[in-house]
């Protein structure tokens, strides 16, 4: 099983994936974590091209490309592979960040995005998407000061993104949309079941 964590900055991802990763790796799974930009050498540098080199001024299609390109090091070097291994990969994000972030929030053509999506993917798409949704006014404070690029670009640019998801989630394939804004363990809750359900579903 592919499993990708989405929404925006600060939703809770990572605690929400670790928490996952305990309760999936007791049920017998040989979990493969990775992070989308990264994991792979070339991925974790172009992430620090796009998060932490304030200095360079990235046009959205440029940024776009970026993200694409270390995507398709990821498919090729890690996901592909670990689900050929019947491994259950966890990846903090994946194509529909693409979407979310460069598409609806900084203005790129959705369409374009989809398409140059579907050549860095190859066909290995998420069985499922975990799309964590938080109103931006209570992630951004969670961000603390240290702001990364992305971040950087404030809480305007982080309510786009969030309608963007919330929009590409009516049709974008098998994602599970959860409150972000409970406690932790009720997440946690709502996201094994949502599991749960797509295993059974699943072939
Ligand atoms: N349900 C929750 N209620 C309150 N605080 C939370 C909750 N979930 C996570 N947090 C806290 O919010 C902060 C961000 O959480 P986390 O790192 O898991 O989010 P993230 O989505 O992975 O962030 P980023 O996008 O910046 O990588 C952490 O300090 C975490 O402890
Ligand atoms: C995959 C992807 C990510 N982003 C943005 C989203 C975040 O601001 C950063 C990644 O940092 P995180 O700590 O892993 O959340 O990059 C994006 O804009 N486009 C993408 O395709």
């Amino acid at each position: 099983m592919f499993i990708s964590f989405d929404g925006i900055d600060g939703a809770g991802k990572s605690t929400q994936r670790d928490l996952l990763t305990q309760w999936l790796t007791e049920q017998g799974h040989e979990v493969v974590l990775c992070r989308d930009p990264g994991t792979t050498e070339a991925g974790e540098r172009v992430r620090d091209l796009l998060l932490h080199r304030a200095e360079l001024e990235l046009h959205p299609r440029t940024e776009m490309l970026l993200y694409m390109a270390a995507r398709a090091q990821l498919v090729d070097d890690v996901i592909r592979p670990a689900i050929a291994a019947g491994k259950t990969v966890l990846c903090d994000r994946y194509l529909l960040a693409n979407i979310a972030y460069q598409g609806h929030a900084s203005g790129l053509d959705l369409e374009d995005v989809r398409g140059v999506g579907k050549v860095a993917v190859d066909h290995v798409m998420p069985d499922l998407t975990i799309l964590l949704d938080l109103p931006e006014d209570i992630a951004f404070p969670r961000l603390g000061k240290n702001l990364d690029r992305m971040e950087a670009k404030g809480v305007a640019f982080m309510h786009r993104v969030r309608e963007g998801f919330l929009k590409e989630a009516e049709t974008y394939p098998h994602v599970a949309v959860i409150d972000a804004s409970q406690e932790i363990d009720a997440i946690q809750k709502a996201i094994r079941e949502a599991v749960s359900q797509r295993l059974k579903d699943m072939p």
